[in-house]
């Protein structure tokens, strides 16, 4: 999705007067994204992107997503720059919504994603890990096992009008991630959601990471988790190997995994699979059709989850030790 709040040429342009973006010339509705209302708007002062937030970003949370794009940016991460109203602030207020102008980043995400797209992702994740430890607000993670809980109580009870069976299926799989979900991994700055639509490419390289609004402080591998499931997996729901091995490389060229991360490396991804899996069925269930409201597969996850299986090792989701690396490079 998403255009959930509609805003009229009027109410927008006396919104822009509060910004230094001189006035507006056109708009228009992005049916991209999931979670907020995506507006494309050219003005007089040049392109931007106009978000409203919905119902599932908190308005506290908003000094921290805006103040670490802003921190990203300044840190040499590719990133959108939220765009200061003349009287400083970064958060104003359109068609009953928190809303904020941040620029608009050139490139394109790719449907197709290669070993080598994998790769530069997987190095702008490590950068993102680094410079996000000089970033001094933190944020306890929304999308956390908890939720999880909450997402599947609202979920549970229907499940089986979408796949039937799916309830004693994921069931199981909750209690396996409350038996085994590790904790003091090395910890930081996460993005929660480098899927390939928030990651723009200009040729093979990273141009821009968008949307930090699931960005909170948890698990550096659990980020690396999320993005082999978004990354590595083909259309048949099999796990490429050789875009495992490229994401973690790309990874590991700047940022090396300790043990203890390694040694969780499996867990997580299929921890990062059932977070997926429970917010696009929570989604499924919960939120009404619209025009300009794209639901995603509600399981497509389930697939990937059940890959994961038969996996034991981190080893087989491509990783290898730096010193093997350097020596095959
Ligand atoms: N800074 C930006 N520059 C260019 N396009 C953007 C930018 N931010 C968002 N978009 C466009 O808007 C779409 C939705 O944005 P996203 O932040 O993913 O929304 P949501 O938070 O609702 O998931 C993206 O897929 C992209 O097409
Ligand atoms: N990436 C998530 C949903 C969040 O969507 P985004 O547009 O904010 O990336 C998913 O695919 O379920």
């Amino acid at each position: 999705m998403a255009v959930y709040t509609d805003v009229n040429e009027e109410e927008l342009s006396s919104f822009l007067t509060s910004y230094p973006v001189g006035d507006l010339l056109s708009y228009k509705g992005i049916a991209e994204g999931t979670e907020n209302s995506n507006y494309l708007l050219h003005t007089t002062g040049g392109s931007f992107i106009l978000t409203l937030y919905e119902k599932r970003v908190n308005a506290d949370d908003l000094p921290f997503f805006l103040g670490l794009m802003q921190h990203l940016a300044q840190s040499g991460v590719e990133c959108p720059l939220p765009v200061a109203r003349q009287d400083g602030a970064l958060v104003g207020q359109l068609a009953g919504r928190h809303a904020a102008l941040i620029t608009f980043l050139e490139g394109m995400w790719l449907r197709k994603p290669a070993a080598v797209h994998c790769r530069a992702v997987g190095a702008a994740l490590a950068n993102l890990h680094i410079a996000g430890s000089s970033f001094p607000m933190a944020r306890t993670n929304s999308m956390g096992v908890p939720e999880w809980h909450r997402l599947w109580e609202g979920s549970r009870e229907e499940a089986d009008t979408v796949e039937p069976g799916l309830r004693e299926e994921l069931d199981r799989e909750m209690s396996i991630i409350d038996t085994q979900w590790p904790g003091d991994l090395p910890s930081g700055i996460v993005h929660a959601d480098l899927f390939p639509d928030n990651v723009f490419f200009l040729g093979d390289q990273v141009s821009g990471l968008i949307d930090f609004y699931f960005a909170c402080n948890d698990a550096f591998a659990y980020d690396i988790a999320i993005c082999l499931n978004a990354w590595c997996f083909e259309k048949d729901f099999s796990f490429n190997l050789t875009k495992g091995v490229a994401l973690l490389a790309g990874y590991q060229s700047v940022r090396p995994l300790e043990e203890i991360e390694v040694e969780a490396l499996p867990v997580l991804v299929r921890g990062a699979a059932l977070r997926f899996q429970l917010s696009r069925l929570y989604d499924w269930l919960n939120i009404p059709d619209g025009p300009l409201v794209k639901k995603r597969d509600p399981l497509e996850y389930m697939r990937k989850l059940r890959a994961h299986r038969h996996i034991r090792s981190a080893k087989e989701y491509g990783w290898t030790p730096v010193a093997s690396i350097a020596a095959a490079s």
